[in-house]
């Protein structure tokens, strides 16, 4: 058989109600295990070989969010203008498909931001069965026995489960039979489809049941979220398993002033640090930790105090290009350890500001990052006010060569 041509339309333009925002992003968006939900599912299709095109459906309201969560995907460049959705699924899905025809592919996989488990196995399965027919709804049995209950509660009866199925996506359709399918649902005023497999049975195509993966869970609800993360972060320490250890030791002087910058964080004091950037120690530490667990020389190498364009630079800059070069190597940073040795100011107040502020930079949860102080007893320079010191440890987990 000739090479059929395969796009993906991806469905993201929901705004997770059930999964709550409280202050944070949509369910898409937020960042389980160092990157964002939609990234995750992203990259299992960038990754499979079958895939021609993915057209992405967003909210109108979260092209910033988009292009964030997709910053994090070494092969974001594959992945075409995203498309913006509609106010249900069915209408984002419609988008995403007339997005296609101007280039119309053979196949089309719909697929939901929201299930990041999807494999290449289930992906080839539902591409494969479009040789027989025109749709390929991936799904599971299901397992648990079925009751019909009032709204109180109380049972009304038992319902047989022997022909029921779970529909999961992807979901697989010859592209111009599901195009047809979903314009004429629109055209006749039919806009209550959960899925495509149901606007596909409404048109009279041919859909058939193939197997899907129970581990292939849409992440719906916040408690989703909590065991997505945990089940993404246990994968990526399983992939990771090159561990290095790297450590770093910076000291600036005080001089004449009224504040310090300390782990990303302003403090008032009666002296500034002195440097050549924003004079950060702990910073500078942190970013030296991560460098050499890299083995990929030091900040001094890469950031030049000779070169005019640091001067006064924010020292997030040089402790996100270290990042940036452990993501590169597909590298996460499992835990930060900074050491702050100064007599004044005293950083307990500021502890809390600290983690979070470096949490933040690093984009890792709070508990993988300690910021610990001391001071040096009133002994040698830091003893003496005139300066403040130190040193950090950096966790770098790589995957093995
Ligand atoms: N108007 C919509 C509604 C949903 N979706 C997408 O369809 C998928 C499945 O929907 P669901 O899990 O229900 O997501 P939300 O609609 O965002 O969630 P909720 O119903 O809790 O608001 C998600 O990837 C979602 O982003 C979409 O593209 N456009
Ligand atoms: C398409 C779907 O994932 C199949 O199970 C599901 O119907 C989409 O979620 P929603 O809650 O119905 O929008």
């Amino acid at each position: 058989m000739a090479e059929r041509q395969v796009a993906v339309v991806i469905v993201a333009a929901g705004t997770g109600t059930r999964a709550g925002e409280v202050g944070e992003a949509p369910k898409q968006y937020r960042r389980l295990a160092g990157r964002s939900l939609l990234a995750h599912t992203l990259d299992v299709f960038l990754a499979h070989p079958a895939i021609d095109r993915i057209v992405t459906v967003i909210h109108p309201d979260h092209g910033d969010l988009y292009a964030a969560a997709i910053a994090d995907l070494a092969a974001a460049a594959r992945l075409g203008p995203a498309v913006t959705g509609g106010a249900s699924r069915q209408i984002s899905v419609a988008r995403g498909l007339e997005a296609l025809a101007a280039d119309p592919p053979d196949l089309v996989l719909v697929h939901d931001a929201a299930r990041p488990f999807v494999t290449a196995a289930v992906i080839d399965r539902a591409i494969a069965a479009l040789a027989e027919v025109e749709g390929a709804l991936v799904a599971v049995p299901v397992v648990d026995t079925l009751k019909h209950a009032d709204a109180a509660g109380h049972i009304l009866a038992t319902r047989p489960r022997n022909d029921l199925h779970a529909a999961q996506t992807p979901q697989g359709f010859r592209y111009p039979a599901l195009l047809a399918a979903h314009r004429r649902a629109a055209a006749e005023g039919q806009d209550a489809f959960t899925d495509d497999a149901a606007v596909a049975e409404w048109a009279g195509l041919a859909v058939r049941v193939v197997t899907g993966d129970p581990a292939n869970v849409k992440v719906t609800t916040a408690e989703d979220l909590i065991e997505a993360e945990r089940r993404l972060d246990r994968d990526r320490f399983a992939r990771a398993a090159d561990v290095r250890v790297g450590t770093g030791y910076d000291v600036h002087a005080l001089v004449p002033g009224d504040f310090v910058t300390l782990c990303g964080v302003r403090i008032d004091h009666d002296a500034r640090l002195d440097g050549h950037s924003d004079a950060d120690v702990a910073l500078h530490a942190l970013t030296d930790a991560i460098l050499g667990a890299l083995g990929d020389g030091d900040i001094g190498a890469h950031f030049p105090p000779s070169e005019m364009r640091w001067r006064g630079c924010d020292s997030a800059v040089f402790l996100a290009d270290a990042l940036a070069r452990m993501a590169a190597r597909g590298g996460f940073l499992a835990h930060a350890d900074v050491t702050l040795i100064a007599e004044a100011p005293k950083i307990g107040p500021h502890r809390e500001a600290m983690r979070t502020r470096l949490a933040q930079l690093c984009g890792v949860a709070l508990d993988r990052v300690a910021v610990k102080a001391t001071t040096n007893e009133k002994l040698g320079f830091v003893g003496r006010r005139e300066g403040i010191a130190a040193i950090a440890t950096a966790t770098v987990r790589l995957p093995l060569p």
